[in-house]
């Protein structure tokens, strides 16, 4: 039954709006997704922990859920707030409604909020801190509690999503898994790899599909958790290493920044996202907490080495500045044709280069999945994939 809620910002605006799933009350940064589908890869990409998510999509569920179109094991959105929830799913794929999905998961959805208000308003005024509750509708009570505590900066999220123990990755699911108190071998890591590329994942919460168009291009892939140290990645003797996208603030993850310093020039590094800001710190730079983020499907991004625009699917909220970025062994790749932000860096030397967006979309368009090729590419020929574009 659905039951009244309120969302109620930092600053004090205030979003009526009532329940199809779930009742409760929760505290996150609220953010918005631009993309018109895909909202169950949204729910379930790790890098939304910490957050509710609103899609400006007015019309949510249409298609319900199902069994394959997961980035994760579980929704990670604290909540999912939409204009107009549909409860009459129809889709031949679908096993579940979207309401029965968030109710499983012990996750609120919530329908009738101005979704369009709060958004144009998280654009003017920038990302925040929110509390949605069915339990206590006082406003003051809300605002309140939305102001208190800490908000996104200087927290590791990373250690909420990241795997427990090293896993393989077979095609489409996770395959064995590490025993625990077991010590990660090369005969774990690639036993059955043949003559595959042999690559290591650093899980910071990694989305399914990046694994998915990683093995799509034949790479035997070992998933590691994001504390394992360099030596004992090195140790396993991959032909490259992957740096996976994730929540929260880079600036928190300090260990993973410090693996790949260890790591550059000792084996090839490709990094997506959170990954990439990982790469841009390892090369000198800082990231910066951006006013309201990139969440969608259509961000345009220019390839400076070919000038290919490429549309883009991206959620992140942070960004490495490109201003601190000044070693002149490393350029900048890739150019976010909106608001004129990094996307992408490459070293000119070493087998390392990293995108801020997400080249296996989903959801979203595949302009961008010829990155995967060239990691393949750089992990034969040990050198950065600046040589290709010139
Ligand atoms: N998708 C990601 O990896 C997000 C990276 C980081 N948490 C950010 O918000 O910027």
């Amino acid at each position: 039954m659905a039951r009244k809620a309120l969302l109620a910002l930092e600053d004090g605006s205030l979003f009526p709006c009532r329940t199809f799933a779930g009742s409760g009350e929760v505290k996150a940064e609220v953010c918005f997704n631009t993309s018109m589908t895909g909202y169950q890869e949204v729910l379930t990409d790790p890098s939304y922990k910490g957050q509710m998510v609103t899609m400006t999509y007015p019309l949510i569920g249409n298609y319900g859920v199902n069994q394959e179109d997961v980035e994760s094991v579980a929704v990670q959105v604290s909540a999912f707030l939409v204009k107009e929830y549909c409860p009459l799913p129809s889709n031949f794929r679908a096993t579940a409604s979207l309401a029965q999905y968030l109710e499983e998961a012990g996750v609120m959805g919530v329908e009738a909020l101005d979704t369009r208000m709060l958004t144009k308003h998280l654009r003017t005024k920038g990302a925040m801190q929110a509390v949605l509750s069915t339990e206590d509708l006082d406003p003051e009570s809300l605002v309140k509690k939305a102001g208190q505590g800490p908000g996104m900066v200087g927290v590791d999220l990373v250690q909420e999503v990241s795997c427990a123990r090293p896993y393989i990755w077979e095609e489409n699911r996770i395959g064995e898994v590490l025993a625990p108190g077991e010590k990660l071998t090369r005969e774990f890591a690639f036993k059955d790899a043949g003559t595959k590329p042999k690559v290591v994942v650093i899980d910071c919460g990694v989305k399914f599909n990046i694994l998915r168009r990683l093995t799509h291009r034949d790479f035997h892939l070992v998933v590691v958790p994001a504390k394992t140290r360099a030596e004992e990645i090195l140790a396993l003797e991959p032909d490259g290493v992957f740096l996976s996208n994730g929540p929260g603030d880079p600036a928190a993850v300090t260990y993973v920044v410090e693996t790949v310093k260890q790591l550059m020039g000792k084996t090839p590094i490709f990094g997506i996202c959170l990954g990439h800001q990982m790469i841009g710190q390892a090369l000198g730079g800082s990231t910066f907490k951006l006013k309201f983020g990139h969440r969608g499907a259509n961000q345009p991004v220019k390839d400076l080495a070919t000038g290919k625009v490429e549309i883009t699917s991206q959620n992140h909220g942070f960004c490495v500045d490109a201003k601190t970025i000044t070693d002149p062994d490393v350029m900048v790749s890739h150019l976010n044709l909106n608001d004129h932000t990094l996307e992408g860096l490459c070293h000119k030397e070493l087998p390392v280069f990293c995108v801020q967006y997400h080249p296996e979309a989903s959801p979203g368009p595949h302009d961008s999945d010829y990155l995967f090729d060239r990691f393949r590419k750089m992990m034969r020929t040990g050198k950065p994939p600046v040589v290709d574009a010139a």
